[in-house]
């Protein structure tokens, strides 16, 4: 089924909310490294795929597989600990904890982890090649959306995970900003050898990609390499 190359895959997965039926039938693969853009038309299933391939949702039939090991079938506990050692995760509008400053925002899944002084070194100079050093004492809730964002960024890859989960990511910034984002999203995974996952409608961003895949009705489209 999987061949030693393949980091991360799906086969056949179907996933209804009641009578909507978010996947039917999707499969993907994606190699170390690889950076890929999931596109496609509101509502086709991109942010479920995501989700199932992170193991945040368990689907109703297929099979998720991570340097394998089946996450769909994984307790719970062990999914949750797949996610915060080997994945990083970037939304739309951030997600960072409000009450907290940039620079604890960065830390906290490195505390989680119980990570050494590299990795706090990591997180430091992350703020530092962001440009956000200078606002990095400032609470979430009170910096522009941009330097949120960027935090975002530098949280997702402290810890050098091997998948990187972006949806979104510049969805809510303006092009300047969300170009400086995504630009250093994709250089500085490409550096850690980390894959990416990106779900855009915007064709400018899916040109990062080394490959985009589109999906219709809950899995990918006809024509298109998965
Ligand atoms: N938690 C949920 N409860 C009910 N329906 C849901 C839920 N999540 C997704 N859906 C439905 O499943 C379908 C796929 O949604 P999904 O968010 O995966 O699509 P998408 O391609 O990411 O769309 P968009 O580009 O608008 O974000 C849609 O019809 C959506 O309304």
């Amino acid at each position: 089924m999987n061949s030693s190359r393949e980091l991360l895959g799906a086969s056949g997965l179907r996933l209804s909310f009641g009578l909507t039926t978010a996947l039917d039938g999707a499969s993907i693969v994606v190699q170390p490294g690889e950076i890929v853009a999931l596109m496609g038309p509101s509502g086709a299933g991109k942010s479920t795929l995501l989700h199932c391939l992170a193991g945040i949702l368990r689907p109703d039939d297929g099979e998720v597989w991570f340097d394998g090991e089946r996450l769909d079938t994984m307790s719970d506990r062990a999914r949750s600990a797949h996610r915060l050692r080997r994945f990083g995760f970037v939304f739309q509008f951030g997600d960072l904890v409000p009450e907290l400053t940039l620079r604890e925002n960065v830390l906290l899944p490195l505390r989680l982890l119980r990570a050494g002084s590299d990795a706090l070194d990591r997180a430091a100079e992350l703020l530092d090649t962001l440009e956000i050093d200078r606002v990095a004492d400032r609470l979430a809730a009170e910096v522009a959306g941009g330097e949120a964002q960027r935090a975002a960024v530098a949280r997702a890859l402290a810890h050098q995970p091997a998948v990187i989960f972006a949806d979104e990511p510049t969805g809510a910034l303006d092009s300047v900003s969300g170009e400086v984002v995504l630009s250093t999203l994709i250089r500085l995974a490409r550096q850690h050898g980390s894959s990416v996952i990106l779900v855009t409608h915007d064709n400018r961003v899916a040109a990062h990609a080394d490959r985009e895949v589109v999906m219709r009705d809950g899995r990918l489209a006809a024509g298109v390499a998965a």
